[in-house]
């Protein structure tokens, strides 16, 4: 019998997780589901609780939060670049307003889905992205992410959005601070490179995209796949706020695509730099600045995945 061990972020979903978690721990060990838990005390606690667990022998983590959690316990998974326990799997319980990364990876937010995935142990190796970049403050930090990391307008949304409260659900919060961020941003000049080719332009955003969805629910990389080796690059190029407010909708069904002001691209290797201040957005957080460089770690972590 693997061991498993929930991480529980008690404030994520503006504290409904934290409110709701006796209950589900009853319901999961109604059903039969074995776990020992922690809640979380401060933001990025999630990494080192994660290493314990995983030094303590425990096989399944399941992040019980947000995708911001999620991330947490993704990065806590590794230390010093290597995996803690390479027979180790993620099993994601998503609690949070936007709860964009198990979109993609076919899981369910509800409590039969998650004591389903726990009994059936079925796993899949996923991608990882790994990123570079700069702290608030001037620090390089280097931090791993499973679901979209992005530089620009996104940047800027989450910055807004997490410091503003969530109570509005995620996808009214995404969208309301994405629409007074357009209102506000400025298109920058960027270099980027995607492997050996090199970009460099005035433009509005780099995604790169693991997952699909991204910004409570906009499903900005359509055709991504978790489990292909490659990310997908959504280049939103210098679009006018007027383009951007019109074709705003589009991409919460994946049809910005076809815009002739926005391009894709996969690549292993990309780099990201501006001469002006542009933030990033690392699965839903906002930690810092550019500049910034990805790698793709190929089938890299063990994760849950649904029937
Ligand atoms: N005990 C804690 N007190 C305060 N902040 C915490 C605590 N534990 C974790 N955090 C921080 O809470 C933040 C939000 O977590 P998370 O992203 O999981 O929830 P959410 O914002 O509701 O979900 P989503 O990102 O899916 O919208 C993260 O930045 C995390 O570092």
């Amino acid at each position: 019998m693997k061991k498993i061990f929930a991480i529980v972020n008690p404030v994520s979903a503006n504290g409904s997780t934290g409110r709701q978690w006796p209950n589900l721990e009853k319901i999961l060990r109604i059903s039969g589901i074995d776990l020992d838990y922690v809640l979380t005390e401060y933001p990025m606690h999630a990494v080192e609780l994660t290493r314990n667990a995983l030094k303590g022998g425990c096989e399944i983590i399941v992040s019980v939060g947000g995708d911001g959690t999620m991330n947490e316990v993704v990065n806590g998974f590794f230390e010093g670049g290597r995996l803690i326990n390479e027979n180790a799997a993620l099993a994601v319980f998503s609690r949070g307003t936007g709860c964009d990364a198990i979109k993609t990876m076919g899981i369910k937010n509800d409590v039969d889905s998650i004591i389903a995935v726990l009994k059936d142990m079925k796993s899949e190796a996923y991608d990882v992205g790994k990123v570079d970049f700069i702290e608030y403050g001037g620090k390089k930090s280097q931090r791993y992410f499973l679901n979209v990391s992005d530089v620009g307008i996104g940047g800027e949304t989450t910055f807004r959005v997490n410091r503003n409260s969530k109570a509005l659900k995620g996808f009214l919060s995404f969208m309301l601070g994405a629409l007074t961020t357009i209102i506000v941003y400025k298109n920058k000049c960027f270099e980027i490179s995607i492997d050996d080719m090199n970009i460099k332009e005035k433009l509005n955003s780099v995604i790169i995209a693991n997952g699909k969805y991204f910004g409570g629910g906009m499903k900005i990389a359509p055709m991504a796949d978790m489990t292909d080796g490659f990310f997908d690059i959504i280049i939103l190029g210098n679009l006018n706020k007027f383009e951007l407010l019109y074709n705003f909708s589009k991409i919460y069904n994946g049809t910005h695509l076809s815009h002739p002001k926005v391009s894709h691209y996969k690549g292993k290797h990309i780099k990201v730099n501006s001469k002006q201040k542009a933030l990033i957005e690392i699965d839903g957080e906002q930690p810092g600045i550019i500049e910034a460089e990805f790698h793709i770690l190929p089938k890299k972590l063990k994760v849950l995945v649904g029937r």
